[in-house]
């Protein structure tokens, strides 16, 4: 297995987000491993072989591209699959929700990373617990909650409530590695989603998005400014 049980760091900047960069990306990964991370998660060809310049870690790639009249944007399609294995990432994550899609089925894209490369492992993004079945039953290597709270079935929804709940029915229903993902905003709620046994967990904004963090801050003194 490419991922061990640990802390794995996304480090995502898109286009519209001040960070955007595939060197600022880079540092971040550095900064993730200094501070302790075992993986990073990460968006484009482009930063994924910037981050791997940087640090020997496990790189999940995604790419996140939007198709016209399709909900699906987590490595949609054979494009974004051919651009991450020739990243050189480990793991390749992809929606494996039941949204449609815009190209070849999930189960095609399955075959197609298997076929074209057999060494790279995937990791199933999830919003229902249905999804995360089917994906075991594909033959996905991970499975991640990556997407509850995100697709139309799901929408406002968040992995840890009532004590994460969601997560709890996910990891009952399936045997594969579980990945939570997701909402964790802090040390504590990693910790919690460790006692629920997950075999490794993704942490994104509240590490690697500085004005997310920033407005959290500032939120807590909007009554007294
Ligand atoms: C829904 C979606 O597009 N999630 C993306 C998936 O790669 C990222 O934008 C998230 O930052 C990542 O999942 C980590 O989650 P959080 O940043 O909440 O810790």
């Amino acid at each position: 297995m490419h991922l061990p049980k640990h802390l794995i760091v996304s480090c995502q900047a898109l286009e519209n987000e001040p960070l955007h960069s595939s060197y600022i990306m880079s540092k971040m990964a550095l900064a993730a491993y200094q501070g302790g991370a075992k993986g990073i998660r990460a968006n484009s060809k482009e930063d994924i072989i910037e981050i791997k310049k940087e640090v020997d870690l496990p790189v999940i790639g995604i790419v996140k591209r939007d198709y016209p009249a399709s909900e699906v944007y987590i490595t949609a399609t054979k494009k974004e699959i051919d651009e991450l294995i020739e990243s050189g990432c480990e793991v390749i994550a992809m929606d494996a929700t039941f949204s449609e899609r815009p190209g070849k089925s999930l189960e095609e894209l399955v075959d197609y990373v298997r076929q074209k490369a057999p060494g790279v492992e995937l990791m199933a993004d999830i919003a229902t617990v249905e999804e995360a079945v089917n994906a075991e039953k594909l033959g996905f290597d991970y499975i991640g909650t990556t997407l509850h709270g995100y697709t139309n079935d799901t929408k406002g929804k968040k992995m840890y409530e009532k004590d994460f709940a969601f997560l709890k029915e996910v990891l009952q229903a399936v045997e594969k590695p579980v990945i939570a993902e997701g909402n964790i905003a802090t040390p504590e709620m990693l910790k919690r989603v460790f006692e629920l046994s997950v075999y490794s967990a993704v942490v994104g904004g509240a590490i690697t998005r500085p004005q997310d963090i920033t407005s959290k801050f500032a939120n807590e003194i909007k009554d007294f400014v």
